[in-house]
């Protein structure tokens, strides 16, 4: 992994030292380089501006989801997708411009199909038949017009974990393109009043290190909207080949720069413009691991350490999977080093855990550091996507703070939630004064 150090050889994250956060902010605590993050939007920028193609990169906030970070995404001019009310209204809190927000969602309620007819969102991603039967519903009596996309289930699965994959034919995501379902969605939406079709999306997976996948979806979207054409004279203006773009956890991962993804994808849709007698549409990109995930870090202390003879010790530390469910749900594998000697030769080979009441509960299963004692911070790297996003509050233990780091400063964006703060929803039950008997079963009246 690459990372900065100080002159004392300390783990430096954004210009101050890890232990340094860890001590003014105390840990668990996630922590995220922001000028990583700009790098890595503007990165994306760049291969769209040299190739002079109309775009949007669209950070898919659920990797992050804070009001901090849609403030950083709107500096950089991105656009952002959400795929909840909780996310739009997050959206709404940061002042993010409406037009640049896509909504995606497979099960749109009609109350978050209203907030966002109300919010002004720039796209609706229409995802199925009964949300275009909220939306004929919802804009029934309106004037106005939203422009939509229609995402569709492309039949392509990316070669990645199985949770991960959202493109195959046997998903829950999208309409479907070989039955016709998705020319259907496009005739019924292109008579609409109430809807302007600009184009279709697809999204083939998460944590995905190989182009191929993208090349061929670009390709059959292309496809789809000739025909759509050709059919129904319809004239494309956006063509939205979702996320996914892998990053690498470990040594054993060796991803392409994100923006080689870009890259490939540019090249497909330039080898088939002759294919085409309608104009490039805009691409859209949606990344929200490859923007994040990299330029965050989880900082932990060491508490307490079981070591049996023959076996691999047990470090424990003071989060785990509350605050990174990845290595859980998904066997996700991480990389972690000591924030004040990162480069220290290890001494061991250690089960890296947490402080949760599971036995899954394993940060990294057999992480190699130094020897360690009680104290010590641990930081683990690109956990920047889906750790805070997906955390929980298990073991009613309370969620971590989030600290933003740029140019040398340090800044709180998300506090520490307290005790209270697991309490604030609870409400006493006053339990009815006259108690029924208990109904007494045929098991029970038997054994009496
Ligand atoms: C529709 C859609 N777009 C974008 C993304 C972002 O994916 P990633 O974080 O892997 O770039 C996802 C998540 O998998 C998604 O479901
Ligand atoms: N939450 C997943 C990625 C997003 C999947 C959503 N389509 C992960 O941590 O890998």
């Amino acid at each position: 992994m690459d990372f900065a150090t100080n002159h004392e050889g300390q783990l430096t994250i954004g210009g101050v030292a890890a232990s340094q956060l860890a001590r003014t902010f105390q840990t668990p605590l996630y922590v995220y380089d922001i000028g990583a993050i700009r790098q890595q939007i503007r990165a994306f920028k760049r291969v769209f501006e040299e190739a002079d193609v109309s775009y949007a990169v669209s950070y898919a906030s659920k990797a992050f989801a804070t009001i901090a970070m849609y403030e950083v995404a709107k500096s950089e001019g991105a656009h952002v997708d959400v795929v909840s009310g909780g996310e739009l209204y997050t959206a709404q809190a940061a002042d993010f411009p409406m037009a640049a927000v896509s909504f995606h969602g497979n099960n749109k309620s009609k109350a978050e199909l209203t907030q966002a007819l109300d919010a002004g969102v720039g796209t609706i991603i229409v995802d199925n038949f009964h949300e275009l039967d909220l939306l004929d519903d919802l804009l029934g009596d309106t004037v106005g017009q939203q422009d939509v996309l229609i995402r569709v289930a492309p039949g392509i699965s990316a070669h990645t974990h199985a949770y991960d994959q959202t493109g195959q034919t046997d998903s829950k995501f999208g309409f479907d393109l070989a039955s016709g379902q998705a020319d259907e969605a496009a005739k019924r939406i292109l008579a609409d009043d109430h809807l302007n079709l600009l184009g279709i999306h697809a999204h083939i997976g998460s944590q995905i290190f190989e182009v191929a996948g993208f090349e061929a979806v670009t390709q059959k979207l292309l496809h789809v909207l000739n025909n759509w054409h050709q059919q129904f004279g319809f004239i494309p203006k956006v063509l939205n080949v979702g996320g996914g773009f892998g990053i690498a956890y470990t040594k054993q991962d060796d991803p392409l720069p994100p923006e080689a993804f870009v890259k490939a994808i540019l090249a497909t849709l330039k080898s088939q413009s002759q294919t085409l007698n309608w104009p490039l549409p805009a691409i859209w990109i949606e990344p929200g691991r490859s923007i994040v995930g990299p330029a965050g870090y989880s900082l932990y202390t060491v508490g307490s350490r079981k070591d049996v003879p023959g076996l691999r010790p047990y470090v424990a530390v003071d989060g785990g999977m509350g605050d990174n469910i990845r290595p859980a749900l998904y066997q996700a594998t991480y990389t972690a080093v000591l924030a004040d000697q990162p480069n220290a030769a290890p001494a061991e080979h250690v089960h890296l855990v947490g402080k949760y009441c599971e036995s899954g509960d394993i940060l990294i299963d057999d992480a190699p550091l130094p020897t360690t004692t009680s104290g010590d911070v641990v930081v683990v790297f690109d956990t920047g996507a889906y750790g805070y996003s997906m955390a929980s509050n298990y073991n009613r233990n309370p969620r971590p703070a989030v600290v933003f780091v740029e140019n040398g400063q340090a800044q709180l964006v998300v506090t520490r939630e307290t005790d209270a703060d697991l309490i604030k929803n609870d409400l006493h039950y006053a339990a009815p004064t006259e108690q029924p008997a208990p109904a007494q079963t045929d098991a029970t009246a038997a054994t009496k």
